[in-house]
């Protein structure tokens, strides 16, 4: 043990809320300080304070709190006594437990357990494992230290699930699976972490247990062969190939069984926990152990076998066979970056080599050498170098932050005659109106249901999406690529109430059959232009970096994607391309563009005769929204497809927009807008009515191509390209800390 010292967050002697009194520091981890202190006001009972700076770029008490309490009455969780904060930091306090088993395990002779004591402490892991899964969490960071023997009579023998700062919610309010990121920051300490941790992907239930598994058999070898391994890629890669008979060398078989089990599994699957509890219950019974038996620690591990001197030298026996295997994947490995930065665990005890370490601390170098976990930037890429997989991580994180926010947004797209008729499978759909209403933002639930509230975790990190049903994950998942466009900030659904202001709220203008649309422009891209990139595409020349990697992802990948074409046959471009300047638009609208936009695309000889009608501002006067000073126009807001007014062939779609806009503003604008637009204009194409632009559109069989400006809804002002929009929406996932409130 330690006792506190300047620097560190709590001082010895400090009382918090005049009832705990700080005796010393007993931890610190990467996220927090653990002191033990006295419950004045209980008879001096010793318990443990978890702290984390107020500033701390990593707020993760939050989640420990609220996990910690969904635990209680569970055999292996810790007592919650109460939690609050303060300007300078936040506290969990708990129930106070003996050594942790990193620590126990360091102190025998030869860093190894008995089988008797490895076997009933993974069995006993592996039930703190179950309970946690059983409210609906993943640990995601399952590992000796994060397990501590109680510390009374009574509970000594008992082991404690510690530290539940990285824990995920991996069901939903309804007890549905959550549907999966295609990618997911890494999570964990390296040397527990499962391999999907190393991939980047997300964790289910039996990654949990892959990291007992590496206990188990670090327990038994008393090493595993990527200890010394700083490079979580590298372990990553001799995780997955290991040679598991040479791994368990000497190990009970039914730990390959255990492993064997866990392979079967994916992120949806429940894992089979009693039948991995009868597995260990197998060597129980085989090896005749007894519960009662002391553990290693209780008689000063005189029962403690010299194992990893029979085993020799593990590391060195199975790096031959890794050491080639990495060099042949490295290339491929690294598709499996991300641009984000990575951030880890570290391991726990890469520099005690055999030594214990006193008290169990970290030393000061662990605390230098350990990557910090960055929880809200690890998915802020770089400029012009977001792959894929970023892309979904960040759609999966907009869709974990409109959780029971009014802000969706349906569209009716009136589809072009030409393409109906090119469609029949969208004409049968849409027989009477010939529409296609697609819903932002109301991900997943495509009948509208709102129930996936989670209410009661309002206050905490986690991460919620919506989406619901398990035989909706594919078209969930597609969606999400797709919408994830039309998410509003982040900032905004973050930080408590939102109100419902007309902007991120649209609604159609004329209710119509509703048809789901879950063809994403990836799909499209590869119907429309295989290969994503032929100059005929009508989006190739504006196509961004990332619409590019989007176009030209492996084959392999489009495949395992399941994309679901529910609007049948390949699309025409032209309404390929109303659905993206529509998608720009909201762009526009969602990095908060002040812009005014009334947008309208149609059929030529109908261009003037609708913009008069339908796309004229109504200026009102600046009252409501009270920014930008007097001489403002608060523009009409409607968002859908009115045809009723137009003549039968008319097709159009309609997008305006609510958003404050100084005449100055406006002016220039317009100005910028007409330069950009001079050439079309000149040829008659372009028809600038007041503030609107009414686009015409070439039938599909003209060369769309070389007059992709005419497809396009004007970007923002300064007409910068999708990427730009991409950068900024990434932006909103460095939201600022909200503060913390107190739950005690
Ligand atoms: N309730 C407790 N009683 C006794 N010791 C505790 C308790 N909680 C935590 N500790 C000790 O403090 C150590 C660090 O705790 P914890 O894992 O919660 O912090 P952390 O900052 O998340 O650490 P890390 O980043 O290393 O996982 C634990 O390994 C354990 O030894």
């Amino acid at each position: 043990m330690t006792s506190s010292s300047e620097g560190e967050i709590l001082q010895v002697g400090q009382v918090i809320r005049e009832r705990w009194k700080i005796k010393a520091k007993i931890g610190g981890g990467g996220f927090g300080e653990i002191y033990e202190a006295t419950d004045v006001q209980n008879h001096h009972e010793r318990v443990a304070i978890k702290v984390e700076s107020s500033k701390a770029t990593k707020q993760v008490l939050k989640m420990e709190v609220a996990v910690l309490r969904r635990l209680q009455g569970k055999k292996h969780a810790c007592k919650f006594y109460g939690c609050g904060r303060n300007d300078k930091f936040n506290y969990l306090v708990m129930s106070l437990q003996g050594k942790n088993l990193a620590d126990l395990r360091r102190e025998a002779p030869k860093q190894c357990f008995s089988l008797n004591t490895a076997i009933r402490i993974g069995l006993q892991i592996l039930n703190g494992i179950r309970e946690i899964h059983s409210i609906g969490f993943l640990h995601r960071d399952v590992k000796p230290s994060n397990f501590a023997m109680g510390r009374t009579s009574q509970t000594m023998r008992n082991v404690y699930m510690l530290d539940f700062g990285l824990a995920r919610q991996y069901l939903n309010a309804k007890g549905e699976i959550r549907s999966p990121r295609s990618a997911a920051g890494f999570r964990g300490t390296v040397r527990y972490a499962a391999v999907t941790a190393h991939k980047n992907k997300e964790m289910g239930r039996q990654d949990d247990l892959w990291s007992l598994f590496y206990m188990l058999t670090e327990f038994l070898q008393g090493q595993l062969p990527w200890r010394k391994i700083k490079d979580k890629d590298e372990v990553g890669r001799m995780k997955d190939d290991v040679d598991f008979t040479t791994l368990l060398e000497d190990c009970p078989s039914e730990l390959h069984l255990f492993a064997a089990h866990l392979k079967t599994l994916g992120y949806p699957d429940a894992p089979d926990y009693t039948f991995l509890e009868s597995l260990l219950n197998q060597v129980i019974v085989k090896e005749d152990i007894k519960w009662d038996d002391p553990y290693d620690w209780e008689n000063g591990y005189d029962s403690v076998p010299n194992r990893s001197k029979t085993n020799g030298n593990l590391s060195a026996r199975l790096k031959s066979h890794t050491t080639a295997v990495i060099r042949d994947q490295r290339n491929e490995n690294r598709a499996l970056d991300t641009q984000a930065p990575i951030t880890m665990g570290e391991d726990e005890d890469e520099q005690t080599n055999g030594q214990v370490l006193g008290g169990g601390f970290e030393s000061a170098h662990d605390k230098i050498e350990k990557p910090k976990y960055k929880r809200h930037e690890f998915l802020k890429p770089k400029y012009g170098t977001v792959n894929l997989d970023v892309i979904d991580a960040v759609n999966a994180r907009f869709a974990a932050c409109d959780e029971d926010r009014n802000n969706d947004v349906e569209v009716n797209f009136q589809l072009p005659s030409s393409i109906l008729k090119d469609s029949p499978a969208i004409a049968k759909k849409a027989p009477i109106n010939k529409s296609i209403t697609l819903s932002i933002n109301n991900r997943y639930n495509s009948n509208k249901s709102k129930t996936n509230k989670i209410s009661s975790f309002d206050n905490t990190n986690a991460q919620m999406d919506d989406n619901s049903a398990n035989n909706l994950r594919t078209a969930q998942t597609i969606m999400s690529k797709w919408q994830g466009s039309f998410d509003a900030s982040c900032e905004e659904m973050m930080d408590g109430p939102i109100e419902e202001t007309n902007h991120t709220r649209l609604n159609p203008a004329f209710p119509v059959p509703k048809v789901s649309l879950l063809s994403t422009p990836r799909s499209i891209d590869s119907n429309t232009s295989p290969g994503g990139g032929t100059p005929s595409s009508p989006m190739n020349p504006r196509q961004s970096p990332v619409q590019q990697r989007r176009a030209s992802r492996s084959d392999k990948e489009k495949s395992t994607m399941h994309r679901t074409a529910s609007c049948g046959p390949p699309q025409s471009n032209s309404i390929i391309s109303h659905f993206k300047g529509l998608i720009n638009s909201f762009n526009n609208l969602g990095v908060g563009s002040r812009l005014s936009r009334t947008t309208s695309i149609e059929e030529p000889q109908q261009q003037r005769i609708s913009s008069s009608r339908q796309f004229s501002q109504q200026p009102e006067p600046d009252t409501s929204y009270g920014v930008g000073g007097g001489g403002g126009i608060r523009h009409s807001t409607s968002m859908g497809v009115n045809s009723r007014e137009l003549p039968a062939r008319t097709q159009k779609i309609s997008a305006t927009f609510n958003a404050y806009e100084s005449p100055e503003e406006r002016e220039k604008r317009r100005e910028r807008r007409l330069r950009r637009r001079s050439v079309d204009s000149n040829n008659g194409k372009v028809v600038v009515h007041n503030t609107s632009v009414v686009h015409s559109i070439k039938p599909p069989h003209q060369n769309i191509a070389a007059n992709d400006e005419e497809f396009r809804i004007p970007l923002e002002e300064n007409n910068k390209p999708l990427l730009f929009y991409k950068r900024k929406r990434y932006q909103f996932l460095n939201f600022p800390r909200t503060s913390s409130t107190s739950k005690s």
